[in-house]
């Protein structure tokens, strides 16, 4: 017998603040749903005085919460495919499936100034690797250094876009909207991927946000990751600077953000101070692919192409996650947080490690047994409306009571993407994996969080 109806949808969430601007409002197609719910919607649906709207190109709910006062005045969000699932009692066959994603994807470079950037770009430009890349450089000042520096080299580039004066993350960041859709507009079918290469102040957190904020972006480019370079001889006193309240560290927010990291610049120091700065690094994310290297030297595949926000992905980010560091002579520096798939049910532990920057941090949950849709929908629903500020990416993949597909999700901040993938094997333990990274975190409290859900 049905307990709930389940409109399953991919979902999107958007806690932009579009305040005060006007928006065009095509019809919506899909269902509406409200600000907790998550993995489903449940009626009636309250749509408070939100403007909503079809994006073409990916199943998604987009709402705003992150600020509710703010929120209340300007959510927006649109939904477009949806699935239900069958009442429990049946067999469940949830028909969502992740659509093909035409479109052209764009990969962000950061990382700390000095820290390799340009030599990293210019590595990319100058490999062999068929793809015509258009290439944003962001630069502070009306002097295109970092510009000239990559055009010399940059045979490959089908277009290099200037943003100078000022940094992308704060008063450039309608310069980025304009410039992509212009590259669009204009260069669409010239070229196959968009770099764009931050400055070292940058935080990344709004640049990503473009990518979903935007109409115009989001309808036709696709943030495929960031990479973050991390100065492998200085990175370390960049992690201390202590800032004053409510400045960000950048070096931290970079690393924090990222979906793959380069330590780059090895040829400057020993094999302990990369041990040590490699440590770091997993304790602010452990979600990250890390590589170390001399002067950005990675094979293309590295850094382009790695569907950091792509759903058919997360589970290589959850499952080994914090051991995913390509280096042939390092002994991974990771807690053993892996679920023995011999534990019993609802047996689970979280791993969280406070020895360093306790600002900035990564939990991870696994656990066996399967969520109460509801329950673990009001849990999640209201940890980002409380915290959302402060959780900065998270991944999970999940194991839905009633649902016989696994459901796998990302975020960033107030933005949340779920929707269920494959079917869970015969034989499979369904274990429950999560992975926050942000600021702050309460891995106890995370833990309680999420257990309760469980039936
Ligand atoms: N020794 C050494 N030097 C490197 C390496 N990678 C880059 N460099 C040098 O470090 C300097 C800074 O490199 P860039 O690529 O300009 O760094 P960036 O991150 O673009 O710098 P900003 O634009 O200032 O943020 C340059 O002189 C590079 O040649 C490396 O692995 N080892």
């Amino acid at each position: 017998m049905a307990m709930l109806s389940m409109d399953i949808a991919t979902t999107f969430i958007n806690f932009t603040t579009r305040c005060g601007r006007h928006h065009r409002t095509p019809p919506l197609s899909g269902i509406r749903t409200t600000v907790p719910a998550l993995f489903f919607k449940s009626s009636p649906i309250k749509t408070h005085s939100l403007s909503s709207k079809t994006l073409p190109c990916l199943p998604r709910t987009i709402f705003s919460t992150s600020d509710f006062s703010k929120a209340n005045r300007c959510r927006r969000f649109s939904v477009s495919a949806t699935a239900t699932t069958t009442p429990q009692s049946e067999d469940s066959d949830v028909s969502t499936k992740i659509p093909p994603d035409n479109r052209i994807p764009a990969t962000i470079i950061t990382g700390f100034l000095g820290s390799g950037k340009t030599t990293l770009l210019n590595h990319i430009l100058t490999a062999d690797h068929g793809k015509r890349i258009a290439v944003i450089e962001n630069e502070y000042g009306e002097i295109d250094i970092d510009g000239s520096l990559v055009a010399t080299k940059a045979a490959g580039a089908e277009d290099i876009v200037m943003l100078n004066n000022g940094c992308l993350c704060c008063t450039v960041r309608g310069d980025l909207v304009r410039m992509i859709a212009e590259l669009v507009n204009k260069k669409k079918g010239k070229f196959d991927h968009i770099v764009i290469e931050t400055t070292g102040l940058a935080n990344p957190a709004p640049i990503i946000q473009t990518f979903y904020a935007e109409d115009q972006v989001f309808n036709e480019v696709k943030l495929d990751g960031v990479v973050t370079l991390v100065d492998a001889k200085h990175a370390g006193f960049h992690l201390d600077e202590d800032k004053p309240k409510g400045v960000v560290n950048e070096a931290v927010e970079q690393i924090a953000y990222a979906d793959h990291i380069i330590v780059n610049k090895t040829d400057l120091v020993g094999e302990q101070e990369i041990t040590s700065l490699v440590k770091r690094i997993r304790n602010i994310n452990r979600m990250a692919h890390l590589k170390r290297t001399e002067f950005g030297k990675v094979d293309l595949e590295y850094v382009l192409g790695i569907g950091g926000f792509d759903l058919e992905r997360i589970e290589s980010s959850v499952n080994d996650e914090g051991a995913k560091e390509d280096h042939a002579h390092h002994s991974h520096d990771h807690d053993n947080h892996h679920h023995d798939e011999h534990d019993h049910k609802h047996d689970h532990h979280h791993s969280h490690d406070h020895t360093h920057d306790p600002g900035v941090t990564s939990v991870s949950i696994v656990c066996e047994g399967s969520l109460d849709l509801e329950k673990a929908d009001r849990w999640l629903g209201t940890l980002l409306l409380e915290r959302s500020d402060d959780i900065y990416r998270m991944k999970g993949l999940l194991s839905v009571k009633g649902m016989d597909k696994r459901f796998v999700f990302q975020g960033v901040h107030d933005l949340f993407q779920g929707s269920p993938d494959r079917l869970w094997g015969a034989d499979e333990p369904r274990v429950n994996k999560i992975v926050f990274i942000g600021k702050n975190l309460n891995a106890e409290e995370l833990e309680k969080g999420f257990k309760s859900c469980l039936l």
